[in-house]
C-alpha cells in the first residue's frame, strides 16, 4: 500500500523536463541572459555580467517551474563554432534566438544566421522566440524596427537572388514566410532583466504544447 501511495504521489508531483537552446551571434548577450534567468528563478544567483567571457562550447542552467523543468543550453555564437548548433536541434523543445538590437553594423550577419535557423527543417515545428536584446541602450532598435528590419532584409535577399537567377523554390519561400508570420519577437534587457520573465513565461507555455 505504501509503495502504491508513494508511486501515486510521485506521479502527481512529477515534473516534465524540456530543453531550450539559446543561440545567436557572439556578443548578442546569450550568456548574460542565461545567468539572469538563473538569478531570477534559482536560490543560487547566476554569474554577474563582469564575470562572463565569450562562450567556447556551451553553458547550461536549469530552472524549476510548476510541474515543469526548463533545461537551458547556451551555445557559443562565434562564427567558427556555430556549426555545433545543429547537433542540439533534434533534442530541443524550443529555440531562443538572441539578437543584439544595439549593434546595427552586424544586423545583416545576424539576419543571415537567423534566416538559416528559421528555415532549418530539423526545427521547423519547434517553438522559436526572437529576442531583441539590449533594450536598456538608447541606441537599440525597438521590437517593431527589428520586425521590419528582417522583412526588409529578406525582401532584398529575394530580389538579389532573382537578379542572379538563383531562385529558391516557391515552397521554401512560402514555408519561411509562414514561420516568420507566426513568430513572436520580444524586447529584453538581459543585463537589467527587463522582459526576461515574460520570455520565460512564453517558453513555459509553448513547450507544453510543443510535445515533440
Ligand atoms: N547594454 C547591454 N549590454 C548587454 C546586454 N546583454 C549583454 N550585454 C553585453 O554584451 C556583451 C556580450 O555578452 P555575452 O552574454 O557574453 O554574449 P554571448 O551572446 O554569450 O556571446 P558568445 O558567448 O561569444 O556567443 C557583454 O559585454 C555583456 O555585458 C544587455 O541587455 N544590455
Ligand atoms: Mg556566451
Amino acid at each position: 500500500m505504501y509503495h502504491l501511495l508513494k508511486g501515486f504521489h510521485e506521479y502527481l508531483t512529477r515534473k516534465e523536463e524540456f530543453s531550450v537552446i539559446i543561440i545567436g551571434l557572439d556578443g548578442a548577450g546569450k550568456t548574460t541572459l542565461l545567468e539572469k534567468i538563473k538569478t531570477l528563478y534559482n536560490d543560487t544567483p547566476g554569474l554577474s555580467p563582469d564575470k562572463i567571457g565569450p562562450t567556447v562550447g556551451q553553458n547550461t542552467g536549469k530552472i524549476t517551474l510548476p510541474s515543469t523543468i526548463l533545461q537551458f543550453w547556451d551555445l557559443g555564437g562565434q562564427r567558427g563554432i556555430r556549426n555545433i548548433w545543429p547537433k542540439y536541434y533534434d533534442d530541443c523543445h524550443a529555440v531562443v534566438y538572441v539578437l543584439d538590437a544595439e549593434d546595427r553594423e552586424r544586423l545583416g550577419e545576424g539576419w543571415e544566421v537567423f534566416d538559416s535557423v528559421l528555415s532549418n527543417p530539423q526545427i521547423l515545428g519547434v517553438p522559436l522566440l526572437l529576442l531583441a536584446n539590449k533594450q536598456d541602450s538608447p541606441m537599440s532598435l525597438s521590437v517593431d524596427e527589428i520586425r521590419n528590419g528582417y522583412e526588409d532584409w529578406h525582401q532584398s535577399k529575394l530580389e538579389s537572388s532573382r537578379r542572379d537567377r538563383f531562385s529558391e523554390s516557391e515552397t521554401s519561400v512560402a514555408a519561411r514566410r509562414q514561420r516568420w508570420a507566426s513568430l513572436d519577437v520580444m524586447g529584453i534587457s538581459a543585463l537589467e532583466g527587463t522582459g526576461v520573465r515574460a520570455a520565460v513565461d512564453w517558453l513555459f507555455i509553448r513547450v507544453q504544447n510543443s510535445r515533440r
